[in-house]
């Protein structure tokens, strides 16, 4: 299986192109790195490929066909601030419920407990937030994620929990993840292979 986007070009309304002729491509089981600096694109493109948003040139493509238009998507994408990625009137149950149902020990598995379960999101920390949303994420049709600064508002400790837990499930599944980061040695640490938006 393989995520690619290929010719990509991006622009906000009659802006500035933000990419141009952009390849890039993620197999099962890669773990790739995306680095480059503030503003470049970084956070576009994953949006691309996460067929959040459509791409102005080029196409994405998921095994060479498009991005399935409904459903619980194989390409989940998680973000920096979990907050901005929630239903603020929603118990964090529901929220955690929306794409499928990860039982206990899969919720373990990422630290979240079950008194958090009957919160709003406005309760909980954002670490504890980012572990309901990492979780929500890796429903068994994930065959693609995309971490956008996915931990890098939390401290060393919750940081090395997510990834750990995270890329235990990459392996034993043979996900392809695209991490997206400022930190070059947390890219460095984690991924096989680093592409960077010069
Ligand atoms: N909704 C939007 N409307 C207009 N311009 C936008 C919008 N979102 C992003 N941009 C612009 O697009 C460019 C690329 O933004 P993007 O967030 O993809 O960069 P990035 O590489 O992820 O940056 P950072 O590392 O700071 O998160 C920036 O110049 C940004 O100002």
């Amino acid at each position: 299986m393989r995520l690619e986007g290929i010719g990509l070009g991006y622009r906000y309304g009659r802006g500035p192109w933000i990419l141009r002729n952009v390849d890039i491509a993620v197999e099962a089981g890669e773990i790739v790195g995306l680095i480059g600096p503030s503003g470049r694109g970084k956070s576009t493109l994953g949006r691309l490929l996460a067929g959040y948003d459509k791409p102005e040139e080029g196409v994405v493509r998921l095994n060479g066909k498009p991005l399935p238009a409904e459903g619980y998507s194989p390409v989940q994408l998680v973000f920096q601030h979990p907050e901005k990625a929630v239903n603020p009137r929603m118990r964090m149950r529901g929220i955690l419920n929306e794409g499928w149902k990860p039982d206990r020990a899969f919720r373990a598995s990422l630290g979240i407990a079950d008194e958090w379960l009957d919160r709003f999101p406005h309760e909980l920390s954002g670490g504890e937030l980012q572990r309901f949303c990492v979780a929500r994420a890796l429903g068994p049709a994930t065959r693609f994620l995309i971490a956008d600064e996915m931990t890098t508002m939390l401290d060393a400790i919750t940081q090395a929990q997510i990834w750990h837990a995270v890329l235990d499930i990459a392996r034993e599944r043979r996900l392809g993840l695209l991490v997206v980061s400022h930190e070059r040695s947390l890219v460095q640490r984690l991924c096989s292979r680093v592409i960077e938006l010069a």
